[in-house]
């Protein structure tokens, strides 16, 4: 005969849970104050799990719950005569060791409680009385509490300091019959150091919301580090494709064509373009720009003042239609030319006459130079080239073709255009504006994108303080828009992140669920963390995620590990609220093993 849950539970504990202790007094239904039994006291317990049975309105209830501190007490060595001899002998033979005593605290994280044959979650509303006895949680005893909710499961990570692996749901954004969906879009953040392994707890993220076939991801890579596994056809490309059967695509940002014509007119100035034409002022170059911009979308209006004579003679017979989507073919470059030769144009740029000659000069001695500037820039915007695809259309696949995108914005997926880090900062302002704009057409017509933009290097570009570069601040403010905006249209945002210090604080604000890794524990980033987690928080999680060591020098004394204390709501087991500690799984063996995605 099967057994129940209860019974699996009740087997689980008794074949496999480490009794350590009883519940003493006080306690509270937050906290427990636990005597822990002698046979336990060299065990190392902080921040271990365990699980508490007792009774709560009639049903076998668990409490499970974290070890947040351990206290070491011997009343009889606290008098000063002890203390004293102590201090001069070194021990106080009885009294030391023999009558010392260890209490633990125990943080509640979650209450269960079995009807029948369901795990109900629930709340601790009593407290166990004292005595009650309080075990190490195992596996099969989660395993056993979880088992209702077992296709939902996903693992990242190790309960801290133990060979658990810690439940996780990660339910997509959409709305579903099924319980698969959450039915809102929130935003997450994974932060750590470098080399705190915070881009492989993405990469497992990732992967976890891939799982549902009913959402996109789109993975903005400013150092082509996720693109380049896809394109060497690393694990990740192998689970998503072979195991996940998604549909997935790398496009480095050369095959991608913008239509922003702000845009276009911010990176012929960004670009230096417009000061190796002679124009040097910021002024002066956003006349010229605006001029360019213009004469490239309303050829027309100056057709007829190309009659003048002009200074530097060029071809006039393109056959190309001027535009800035045409704009880096030389034909239509030469009349752009012509067109910033015209004697009206250039007055409009410069009232000197020194200053013209400048210009004129610039053009006639480094054609070629300035030919070859014009077409890296342009091509940013050319859109009769096999291969590019406006970048309106490619975001427009989240909503219409359920894709994974990696959009590689870094220098390697910027073959033969312009490219430098203010120009990807306004590609990346375009980026969310599409993605603004696909999410309000589809609002419209009463649907929800259920999309995952994973931003990488985040704090790049939306820092906290008010920047003085204007495509730095604007992208910034747009950010920020973005994160208060999108999740209406059921677009969450995953903020990859080296700080949270220096992180715009509305996005921080705005996220649901938090990955902590090692190195956040001074100054202004324990401050931060602090204000995240605290909130009248027991200070004791703060500690343990302190004690956490620097993955970099842990491979010294053996293995690597990468810690991570998790706050929000993605486990089972954080229904009160109380962050979890988590040892990342090793990302090519233990995550796939445990999500059964092993590939071959
Ligand atoms: N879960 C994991 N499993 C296996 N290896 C890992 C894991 N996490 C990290 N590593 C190893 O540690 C290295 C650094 O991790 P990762 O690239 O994720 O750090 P990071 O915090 O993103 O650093 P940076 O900010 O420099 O990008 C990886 O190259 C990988 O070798």
């Amino acid at each position: 005969m099967n057994e129940s849950i209860k019974e699996k539970i009740e087997s689980g504990i008794s074949r496999s849970a480490d009794w350590i202790g009883v519940v003493i007094s006080p306690s509270t239904n937050l906290t427990l104050n636990v005597e822990l039994l002698e046979t336990a006291y060299e065990k190392g317990i902080v921040g271990n799990p365990c699980v508490i049975p007792f009774s709560q309105d009639g049903l076998p209830t668990y409490a499970l719950g974290q070890i947040t501190s351990i206290q070491l007490r011997n009343p009889h060595i606290e008098r000063h005569p002890i203390q004293k001899i102590i201090s001069v002998r070194g021990e106080a033979n009885p009294l030391t060791t023999k009558h010392d005593t260890r209490q633990i605290e125990i943080g509640i994280s979650a209450v269960y409680s079995v009807q029948e044959d369901k795990v109900i979650p629930t709340r601790m509303a009593s407290v166990p009385p004292t005595g009650t006895r309080v075990y190490l949680l195992s596996q099969e005893i989660l395993d056993a509490l979880m088992e209702p909710h077992k296709d939902e499961l996903f693992y990242v990570g190790k309960i801290y300091n133990t060979n658990i692996y810690l439940p996780m749901i990660f339910k997509h954004f959409g709305k579903s019959d099924d319980g698969r969906g959450l039915g809102e879009a929130y935003h997450i953040g994974v932060f750590g150091k470098t080399g705190s392994g915070k881009s492989y707890m993405a990469r497992m993220l990732i992967i976890a919301y891939a799982r549902h076939p009913e959402m996109s991801i789109v993975v903005l890579d400013p150092q082509g580090e996720f693109s380049k596994e896809i394109k060497e056809n690393g694990i990740l490309r192998k689970i998503l494709q072979q195991k996940l059967n998604r549909k997935v695509e790398v496009w480095p940002i050369t095959n991608i064509s913008l239509s922003d014509p702000g845009t276009f007119k911010k990176i012929l100035m960004v670009s230096g373009f417009l000061h190796k034409m002679g124009i040097k002022s910021p002024e002066n170059q956003e006349i010229a720009a605006d001029l360019i911009v213009s004469y490239l979308q309303n050829p027309k209006n100056y057709e007829k003042k190309k009659k003048e004579k002009i200074t530097y003679h060029l071809s006039r017979t393109s056959l190309i239609p001027t535009s800035i989507e045409t704009a880096h073919h030389r034909g239509v470059f030469m009349k752009v030319i012509e067109f910033i030769q015209l004697e009206d144009t250039l007055k409009r740029i410069y009232a000197s006459e020194d200053r013209r000659r400048r210009i004129v000069t610039a053009i006639e001695t480094r054609f070629e130079e300035l030919y070859e500037d014009w077409k890296r820039i342009t091509l940013l915007f050319a859109k009769d080239v096999e291969s590019k695809l406006p970048l309106q259309q490619l975001i427009q696949k989240i909503a219409y073709e359920k894709v994974i995108l990696f959009i590689d914005l870094s220098e390697q997926g910027a073959e033969e255009i312009f490219w430098n880090d203010k120009i990807q900062r306004l590609v990346l302002n375009d980026i969310i504006n599409a993605l603004k704009q696909v999410g309000n057409e589809k609002f419209k017509q009463g649907e929800q994108l259920n999309t995952l933009v994973v931003i990488d290097e985040a704090h790049r570009f939306a820092p906290r303080e008010r920047q003085e570069e204007e495509e730095l601040e604007a992208l910034r403010i747009n950010f920020v828009d973005a994160v208060r905006t999108t999740r209406k249209y059921g677009l969450g945002w995953m903020f990859i992140s080296q700080t949270i210090a220096s992180l715009h604080p509305e996005l921080i604000n705005q996220m649901r669920v938090y990955f902590f890794g090692y190195g956040l524990s001074w100054g202004s980033e324990l401050r931060t963390l602090k204000e995240i987690v605290g909130g009248g928080m027991n200070n004791n999680y703060l500690a343990l995620y302190q004690s956490f060591k620097d993955p970099q020098s842990s491979a010294v004394l053996g293995e690597r590990e990468y810690p991570f204390m998790v706050f929000g709501p993605v486990s089972p087991l954080s229904v009160s609220g109380a962050p979890l500690f988590i040892t990342a799984l090793k990302y090519d063996s233990e995550f796939l093993v445990a999500n059964n995605l092993s590939i071959k």
